[in-house]
C-alpha cells in the first residue's frame, strides 16, 4: 500500500451539520502527520451571527468564506505542505471555486449521514453555534459529491476510528 502522507496531499473533510467534520478531519490529519485546519473558525464573525440565531448562509456569504479556505489550501500546496480542511463545501459550485484554488490538486472525504442520525449526534453536542434547526436546509442545499473527481464517499454509521480508517483505506484506493 502507497504512503498518501508522501506527496503533499489536500483534502477537504465535508458534509452537511454534524456529519462529524471536525471529529473525522482532526484525526486523519493526525494520522497522516499533516496539519489540520478546522474550517468554522475561518467564517467571518456576520456569518457566525448568522447561523447562531439559525439563518442559513447565502451563496453571497460563503463565496468570502470558501475563497479564504482556498487560499489557505494554496498557499500549503506551495510551500509542499499537506493541508486537510473542515468545510461543508455542500454545492458543487463552492467544491469548484476550491479545486481551482488548489490548483486541481484536491480532494474531498464526503460525510455521508441519515437525517435522524444526523439530528441525534447534533442534539447530543454541546457548545457550538449551529442549531439544530438548521439542518434541514443543510440537507436541502447539499449537492451530492458522488462522481466528481477525487471523492470519496464514507458513511458515518461507525465509530469515529471505524470512519477515519475507511476513509483512509478508500482515499489510498484512489491515490
Ligand atoms: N462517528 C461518530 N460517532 C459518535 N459521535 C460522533 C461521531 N462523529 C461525530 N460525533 C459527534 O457528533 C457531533 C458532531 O460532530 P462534529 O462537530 O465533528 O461535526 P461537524 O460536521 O464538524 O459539525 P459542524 O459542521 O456543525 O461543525 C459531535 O458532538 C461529535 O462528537
Ligand atoms: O455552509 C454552511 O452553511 C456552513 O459552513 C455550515 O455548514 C457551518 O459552517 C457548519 O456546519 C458549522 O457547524
Amino acid at each position: 500500500m502507497s504512503d498518501i502522507s508522501k506527496a503533499p496531499l489536500a483534502i477537504i473533510i465535508m458534509g452537511v451539520s454534524g456529519s462529524g467534520k471536525s471529529s473525522i478531519g482532526e484525526k486523519m490529519a493526525a494520522r497522516l502527520g499533516m496539519h489540520f485546519v478546522e474550517g468554522d473558525a475561518l467564517h467571518p464573525a456576520a456569518n457566525v451571527e448568522k447561523m447562531s440565531k439559525g439563518i442559513p448562509l447565502t451563496d453571497e456569504d460563503r463565496w468570502p468564506w470558501l475563497d479564504i479556505i482556498g487560499q489557505q489550501i494554496a498557499a500549503s500546496l506551495a510551500k509542499g505542505e499537506a493541508i486537510a480542511v473542515s468545510c461543508s463545501a455542500l454545492k458543487r459550485i463552492y467544491r469548484e471555486r476550491l479545486r481551482a484554488a488548489a490548483g486541481g490538486h484536491l480532494y474531498f472525504v464526503y460525510l455521508d449521514g441519515s437525517k435522524e442520525l444526523l439530528t441525534r449526534r447534533i442534539g447530543e453536542r454541546k457548545g457550538h453555534f449551529m442549531p439544530a434547526s438548521l439542518l434541514e436546509s443543510q440537507l436541502q442545499t447539499l449537492e451530492v459529491p458522488t462522481g466528481e473527481p477525487g471523492v470519496v464517499t464514507i458513511g458515518i454509521d461507525d465509530t469515529v476510528d471505524g470512519i477515519v480508517e475507511a476513509a483512509l483505506k478508500t482515499l489510498d484506493a484512489i491515490r
